[in-house]
């Protein structure tokens, strides 16, 4: 750190000042985040999708950047032997005392410990130096002059039409509908179906949260209707029609049908939130099974769904005694992955060195991974959580995957005491790999596993290609199955933009011995794929060729891959819905579906 420019302050001014520099940062970033999420209005309003996905991107970064910011000023305002422990245990009590009346207090705490662990070495990562517990609560943020979390209205008093079509209003969407009193008369019906036909009480309410949550080409009323002991979550998306005006598309009333909206699998939303932690407080009376680290990390605060989960994972440790071990499967090439079997995730660490084929470095996988955090995951790539350091019980770790580590990525792990420290790894939900749930389901008999199996990966397929990705190598193992069923890729190592693959033929032999060849006579250059080989690769077994070849034949044609590399260079942004077709509104065609939409893709995201 340099010389300080002025003479030395008392440490307590210096802690105060630290203090002060540290919650600027915060609120700099905070404004720059909300700001996104207001333009993303203005991006839905004009169906400007391609800047809109781009702001989408950009927005991932802003955190560490500012991060980093702060961190360079502090480095530069002072030197190190002015922060001693006492000031840098000084600088969080001030921290604290700032903190009061704030509206994000427990984001700020995340970015304090942020910059902290910039500049202190991981012994000070204790609650004298950093929020490992957090101190404000955020339960009783005084919300009184700001603009409600969410608005109610009362149906009982206005009727449920005008009710609904007030909801819709009060947005003040600079966009005309097409018809929305048809739409609105289609979500009536819908909600007094669930409502069945129960007499209206005293608390007949209907709780709106007070902005729209944007994401790729929709928007989305986020609610819930109480009546009685009645009470149910609805989502309605807005789209835009081929007219580009606005119709209401379908109200997901269906727990499954929000959780699945709200899926690790896809990209983050974009809402403007004054007090997030009221947001998330009323998502999870929506979704109760979902822990709050992923409602923050959904709502784009990834790095405070990071440090929840982290607090999660350590209380978790703390109530179990099973042992990591290496996950089930086949082992990758890349990546060494283990798991504890009572908790519902894996751990994933880029080994020192592969063996042939891969053709790749640390820094490159590192790069595809960063690529899909910041892609629009379709609901078919699972999120993954990247730490560095992470501290593990020893005595958690099987010997076996202790002598795998210390075989496989020696640079990487380090003892200390009683502890395992692993410098880079990534989390990521568990699934059952693809090739055990085939192998599973035909060891069962089960032919309707196996094809359903079948349909979704290949439907996978088509929504990573839709999303502008190939996935590279598409082995089975290399896919997971959710908890609901559905086929979502892990193995980014060799993944590429569609528009960057060359899809070919293979061509005809020139001659005998071209025929005789066991090497291919052709050349082939990096990023020339033939889809007519996948078959020798994914169709060995008889039962998964017969499904496969039922529903995604055309996966093993040029044309297919060629033709959708196509659309994505005229610029055309597909439609991929988080939620299935029959729940959508009657006459509601999307704006720029695609042309003809395979029976198949129906059911595309029935999670
Ligand atoms: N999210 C997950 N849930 C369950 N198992 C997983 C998960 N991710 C990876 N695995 C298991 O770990 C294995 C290796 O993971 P992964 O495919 O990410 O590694 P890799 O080294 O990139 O593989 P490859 O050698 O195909 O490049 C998988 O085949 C699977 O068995």
């Amino acid at each position: 750190m340099k010389q300080a420019a002025f003479p030395k302050l008392l440490s307590s001014q210096i802690a105060f000042d630290i203090a002060h520099t540290i919650l600027d940062g915060f609120d700099k970033h905070y404004r720059l985040f909300r700001q996104a999420s207001q333009v993303a209005r203005q991006h839905f309003e004009t169906a400007n999708w391609t800047v809109a996905q781009q702001a989408a991107r950009e927005r991932i970064d802003f955190y560490d950047k500012r991060v980093l910011e702060c961190v360079q000023v502090l480095e530069d305002e002072y030197d190190d032997s002015e922060l001693s422990d006492s000031v840098w245990r000084e600088t969080k009590l001030h921290y604290i005392g700032m903190l009061s009346g704030h509206k994000q207090p427990e984001l700020a705490e995340t970015f304090f410990n942020s910059v902290c662990c910039n500049i202190l070495h991981r012994t000070y990562f204790h609650n004298d130096f950093i929020f490992v517990r957090p101190v404000i609560s955020t339960e009783y943020i005084d919300t009184e002059e700001l603009l409600p979390t969410y608005r109610v209205y009362y149906p009982a008093t206005d009727g449920l039409r005008f009710s609904l079509k007030r909801i819709v209003t009060n947005f003040q969407l600079n966009c005309k509908f097409a018809n929305l009193d048809r739409d609105i008369a289609q979500l009536e019906e819908c909600l007094l179906h669930k409502l069945g036909g129960d007499a209206p009480e005293p608390n007949y309410q209907i709780q709106v949260l007070s902005n729209l949550f944007f994401r790729n080409k929709g928007a989305y009323v986020v609610g819930k209707v109480i009546n009685g002991t009645q009470e149910f979550p609805f989502v309605v998306p807005i789209l835009h029609n081929r007219h580009c005006e606005l119709v209401l598309d379908a109200v997901l009333l269906d727990h499954a049908q929000i959780t699945i909206l709200f899926s690790f699998t896809r990209a983050y939303f974009m809402v403007d939130m004054e007090v997030p932690s009221a947001y998330v407080q009323f998502l999870r009376t929506l979704l109760p099974r979902k822990p709050r680290s992923e409602i923050y990390t959904i709502l784009g605060l990834q790095k405070q769904g990071k440090t929840l989960f982290y607090r999660d994972y350590l209380q978790h440790l703390k109530h179990t005694a099973d042992r990591f071990e290496i996950a089930p499967g086949i082992r990758g090439l890349v990546m060494l992955v283990f798991a504890l079997p009572s908790f519902p995730y894996v751990f994933k660490v880029i080994k020192d060195f592969f063996p042939a084929p891969k053709e790749t470095t640390r820094a490159q996988i590192k790069e595809k991974y960063l690529l899909v955090k910041h892609h629009d995951r379709v609901g078919r790539m699972a999120d993954t959580l990247e730490y560095s350091n992470v501290a593990f019980p020893v005595e958690r770790f099987s010997e076996e995957l202790i002598a795998e580590l210390l075989h496989h990525a020696p640079s990487l792990v380090e003892f200390e005491g009683d502890r395992i420290i692993i410098r880079h790894l990534y989390i990521e939900r568990r699934m059952v790999p693809l090739n055990i749930f085939l192998s599973n389901a035909e060891a069962a008999g089960n032919d309707a596993l196996i094809e359903h199996g079948v349909i979704e990966y290949g439907n996978a397929i088509r929504e990573l290609v839709a999303a502008n990705i190939f996935p590279g190598d598409m082995l089975y193992k290399n896919f997971g199955v959710t908890r609901q069923g559905r086929v979502v890729f892990y193995d980014y190592d060799e993944i590429e933009y569609i528009t960057d693959c060359n899809f070919r033929d293979i061509p005809q032999p020139r001659n005998e011995e071209d025929e005789m060849s066991a090497e291919p006579w052709y050349s082939i250059a990096k990023h020339d794929v033939f889809p007519e080989q996948f078959g020798a690769f994914l169709l060995g077994n008889a039962k998964i060729k017969q499904y496969f070849m039922k529903h995604h034949a055309e996966l093993l044609t040029k044309d297919f891959w060629q033709s959708r590399k196509q659309r994505i260079m005229d610029g055309f942004i597909e439609d991929v819905f988080p939620y299935p077709q029959h729940i959508r509104f009657r006459n509601q065609a999307p704006a720029f579906a695609p042309a003809t939409t395979p029976p198949h893709l129906e059911n595309l995201n029935n999670e």
